[in-house]
């Protein structure tokens, strides 16, 4: 699992092994060996992250039995179906067969009592608090030690200004949490959107249960926009509507109607073989990811293109071929940042300096990812300059390095495609990408 502690799970029917049997499988430290030729591939990537936890979520407060297709199967959806199953509701997995089916209670949650653990999946753990609320109480949770560092206090505080109980179980303003349950009166909140979007995605996900509705104002600037509008857009698919003018979200009360929702795959996951294209001079095609994707971390791509690939997003696929010479960038990255580190991992190998701005956020996330990205960077041989919000990377020729990886699923990613290019790189810890992505590193060596 993603993190150091473990404790006994209730299990998800048909998922027949736990997330640190996954994690058993993985070497303590994995040699990348550069690719002898350019990437040339078609390559199917799990689906999306954010859109099933987001489906699991809704269908699990919809009425009636939901089937979730194409899910992505990982510790952090993991996470989210033993906590289903967990508070009452009926969960089958069927990984073979992709798919996932949910019994939603029309709002309830069936136990009361219950103790879940988050891992450090963000979503789980900002995305269950306001739907525990409707639930009769009380609800611990807790997660990794990173998460009880990670922020928390903005979702609660809009929490309370809505009516739920919640508290901290230890320290204020972090994880472990109590809601208390009871319900939910709604009413108008204001909620911080600066340290994490998650917090407006969680409350908007339950607010069609609140007993006033839920008018949502945005404080601050709202960092990861597009992730409100894969929320809005799920909740849209199960039948309730979300109005939105100038910062303010409202959904009146309603009920989410159960149906089968297929899962788009992980644009974030699909950066890293656009990222393996480009720095190669290769070719790469992901099916099932197309210009209708609500996914903001596809502009990864256009990233690209301004890098000197030539980037194709037609309506269901995307290609990717990479240049002779990939060119530096400076970009805002504000919105798609879980690519911040894809990016800096093929900076080295461009022909000028990269900036990537905005992006003080991740310095909360699986670790300080500026920081870590800094760190590694200037240990792989590059000049680098760590600024508050951003980073900026002068290319110099790179040295054999070991990649130490903070427990950070991206970092052993995109270190990953450095690896394909550059000499002598190995990364440390590589089961840290079962948080999103247990068969990245088969991917990765499809390619060769
Ligand atoms: O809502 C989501 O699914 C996510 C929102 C983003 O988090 P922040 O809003 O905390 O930046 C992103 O980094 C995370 O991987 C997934
Ligand atoms: C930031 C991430 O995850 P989380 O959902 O835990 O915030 C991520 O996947 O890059």
């Amino acid at each position: 699992m993603s993190g150091e502690r473990t404790r006994p799970v209730a299990g998800v029917p048909g998922v027949d092994f736990t997330v640190d049997d996954v994690r058993g499988r993985f070497p303590v430290e994995l040699e990348i060996k550069p690719l002898s030729r350019p990437v040339d591939a078609t390559v199917r990537v799990p689906g999306s992250k954010s859109v099933t936890n987001r489906a699991l979520v809704v269908a699990a407060l919809a009425d009636g039995r939901s089937r979730i297709l194409n899910p992505l199967f990982s510790d952090d959806s993991y996470w989210l179906m033993d906590a289903l199953v967990r508070l009452g509701f009926g969960v089958r997995a069927d990984r073979e067969g992709g798919e996932v089916e949910i019994l939603g209670l029309g709002g309830r949650v069936p136990n009361e009592d219950v103790e879940v653990f988050v891992g450090n999946a963000g979503t789980v753990a900002r995305f269950l608090p306001p739907a525990l609320a409707l639930g009769p109480g009380p609800y611990r949770l807790d997660g990794v030690p990173r998460m009880r560092e990670r922020p928390v206090g903005d979702l609660v505080d809009a929490m309370r200004e809505l009516g739920a109980a919640v508290r901290y179980a230890d320290g204020e303003g972090r994880f472990p949490l109590v809601v208390e349950g009871g319900g939910l009166r709604g009413g108008t909140a204001s909620v911080e959107g600066s340290k994490s979007s998650q917090f407006l995605s969680g409350l908007l996900m339950a607010a069609p249960y609140a007993r006033e509705g839920m008018t949502l104002e945005v404080e601050g600037e709202l960092v990861s926009k597009p992730y409100v509008g894969i929320t809005t857009g799920v909740m849209r698919s199960f039948g309730v509507g979300v109005e939105e003018e100038g910062g303010r979200f409202t959904v009146r009360p309603a009920a989410y109607g159960a149906r089968d929702y297929p899962v788009e795959p992980d644009a974030s996951g699909a950066s890293y073989f656009m990222a393996a294209a480009a720095v190669t001079g290769g070719r790469v095609e992901i099916p099932g990811l197309g210009s209708s994707s609500p996914q903001g971390d596809l502009r990864f791509a256009e990233v690209l293109e301004r890098m000197g690939c030539e980037v194709r997003i037609e309506r269901d696929r995307v290609a990717v071929q990479g240049p002779r010479r990939l060119r530096g960038v400076d970009v805002d990255m504000n919105a798609f940042s879980d690519t911040m580190i894809t990016l800096a991992a093929i900076a080295p190998f461009a022909d000028g300096p990269t900036t990537i701005r905005d992006v003080e956020h991740t310095r909360h996330q699986e670790t300080d990812r500026i920081s870590a990205v800094a760190t590694e960077l200037a240990r792989l041989g590059a000049d680098v300059r760590e600024h508050r919000n951003g980073i900026r990377i002068i290319p110099r020729e790179t040295r054999p390095t070991s990649i130490r990886t903070y427990d950070d699923h991206r970092m052993a990613m995109g270190f990953a495609v450095t690896g394909l290019v550059a000499a002598g790189i190995s990364i440390q810890n590589p089961a840290c990408v079962t948080k999103t992505f247990p068969d990245f590193f088969r991917k990765l060596d499809a390619l060769r």
